[in-house]
């Protein structure tokens, strides 16, 4: 039985504190198997890798009729050319730019340019779909990657959890650098 780092259970003890949409991000091989349990603990937005299925537009199809947005992520060395045949099963795209599995890795810097690229092929296709980007998200990276076309954030040790600052420092610093105030 494969373990989780946070599983199900947090999810649901999460669900009954807050109404906030609450996403998941599984980093784990052969996601389709897990798409009714993490429906059933009332996640509202469900992210897989494309690296970790055979079978990604199914799945991402799958987790639209459970009722969750469907969330596909990509590592770093994962080009967007996987995108293709999936746009339209998607609801959002998280571009990976540490590789996965640890917090406070640093920034790969050509995930800008991957980022920007993305944003170009989305905008061609007349695609509304936002970009997510995880993976040392803070000062000197966030900015950087909303002008490449970033949309949305993941907090981590590099912002909301940087120590030496309370959490609620963190979370204004880091609202700051997303909305531009900075
Ligand atoms: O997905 C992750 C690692 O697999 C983490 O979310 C991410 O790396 C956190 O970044 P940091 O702690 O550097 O801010």
């Amino acid at each position: 039985m494969p373990n989780f780092t946070l599983g199900p259970d947090f999810i649901k003890r999460t669900r009954e504190i807050t109404t906030k949409p609450i996403e998941v991000h599984l980093m784990i091989e052969q996601p389709e198997h897990f798409i009714n349990l993490f429906r059933q603990t009332g996640a509202d937005r469900l992210t897989i890798h494309a690296e970790a299925t055979t079978n990604l537009q199914g799945t991402l199809a799958s987790i639209q009729a459970a009722g969750m947005k469907a969330g596909v992520a990509l590592n770093p060395a994962t080009p967007l050319e996987v995108l293709d045949y999936v746009y339209d099963v998607v609801d959002y795209i998280v571009i990976m730019t540490v590789n996965p599995g640890f917090a406070g890795q640093a920034f790969i810097p050509a995930m800008y340019g991957k980022i920007a690229k993305l944003s170009m092929l989305l905008h061609e296709r007349d695609l509304n779909i936002p970009i997510e980007v995880d993976g040392s998200m803070g000062a000197a990276t966030i900015p950087k990657c909303k002008v490449a076309g970033a949309r949305y954030f993941i907090g981590g040790t590099s912002s909301v959890y940087h120590p030496g600052k309370t959490l609620t420092e963190n979370v204004n610093g880091t609202q700051m650098l997303i909305n531009g105030n900075n």
